[in-house]
């Protein structure tokens, strides 16, 4: 069994707890429901640096990066760098995250949100638009073709960004449909943690040009970045690069003065 399909047996547990505590007319009544969306999308095709930097305590492949941190000081950072995007981890079990981290992330910052999740139920959705999200992250290896239409629809209707993340072209072609705004290829395997950037330049010949290509995993240089852009790429998510260091807005800060120049 492979690390997501572990992360799935728990994230179905974890989700119908929390629709038995919190029901979806609640989160429907919240604040943060009615509000105007910020878009990932428009931001990334209008930037030249394109990074989308992510708030990520712990991983399965990396056990601790940074439990020092609060993700206040880390979304403020990342504004101040001008980042295009901020990606929240909000599973608690495998990567330290919550749906607080979320709120308190919109709370203190402008940004566009992504919510960083195993997103396997519609309520997980209306939850990410209920703790402030722009943007939600679909993975074409733990859904079908029928949930990715549901799910990335309902978002459309609540006016978020869809991510639809993929690791080969068999989930990239199971999963075209116009309800997705990003093609996101995530380089690391996650039968072995490796990562290699190959992945998002061989995939990136087959992934039609109506949708803004997201590079994601295992991102830690300029010339990365520069590589990447030839292959089409206008977003680079990245996590570990920037959440290792003491003050991750000032590293992003550096990376994107240096990616310019
Ligand atoms: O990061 C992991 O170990 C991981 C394991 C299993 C499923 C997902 C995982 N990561 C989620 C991500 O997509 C990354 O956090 C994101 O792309 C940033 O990656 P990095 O820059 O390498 O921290």
């Amino acid at each position: 069994m492979n690390i997501l399909d572990k992360i799935v047996i728990d994230k179905r547990k974890e989700v119908d707890l929390r629709k038995s505590l919190i029901p979806i007319h609640q989160l429907e009544a919240s604040i943060l429901f009615e509000r105007k969306t910020n878009s990932l999308v428009q931001k990334l095709k209008a930037s030249t640096s394109g990074i989308i930097a992510e708030h990520k305590r712990r991983s399965p492949s990396k056990s601790v990066i940074n439990q020092s941190l609060n993700v206040q000081d880390v979304a403020i950072g990342y504004e101040e760098a001008a980042v295009c995007g901020m990606s929240v981890l909000t599973d608690g079990k495998y990567f330290g995250g919550s749906l607080d981290d979320l709120l308190l992330a919109r709370a203190s910052c402008n940004l566009p949100l992504l919510r960083k999740e195993f997103i396997i139920d519609t309520y997980q959705i209306i939850e990410a638009k209920a703790y402030g999200a722009d943007v939600i992250l679909l993975i074409g290896a733990i859904l079908t073709r029928e949930e990715i239409k549901q799910f990335s629809e309902l978002a459309k209707s609540l006016s978020l960004d869809v991510l639809l993340e993929i690791h080969n072209e068999e989930e990239l072609q199971k999963s075209i449909m116009p309800s997705l705004d990003m093609l996101g290829v995530n380089n690391r395997n996650l039968k072995t943690f490796e990562v290699s950037l190959e992945t998002s330049k061989q995939l990136s010949q087959i992934i039609p040009n109506d949708f803004v290509k997201v590079s994601e995993s295992g991102i830690s240089s300029v010339e990365a970045i520069r590589a990447l852009q030839a292959y089409g790429y206008k977003g680079f998510l990245i996590g570990e690069n920037f959440m290792k260091t003491d003050n991750p807005g000032v590293s992003a800060t550096e990376f994107i003065n240096t990616l310019e120049s």
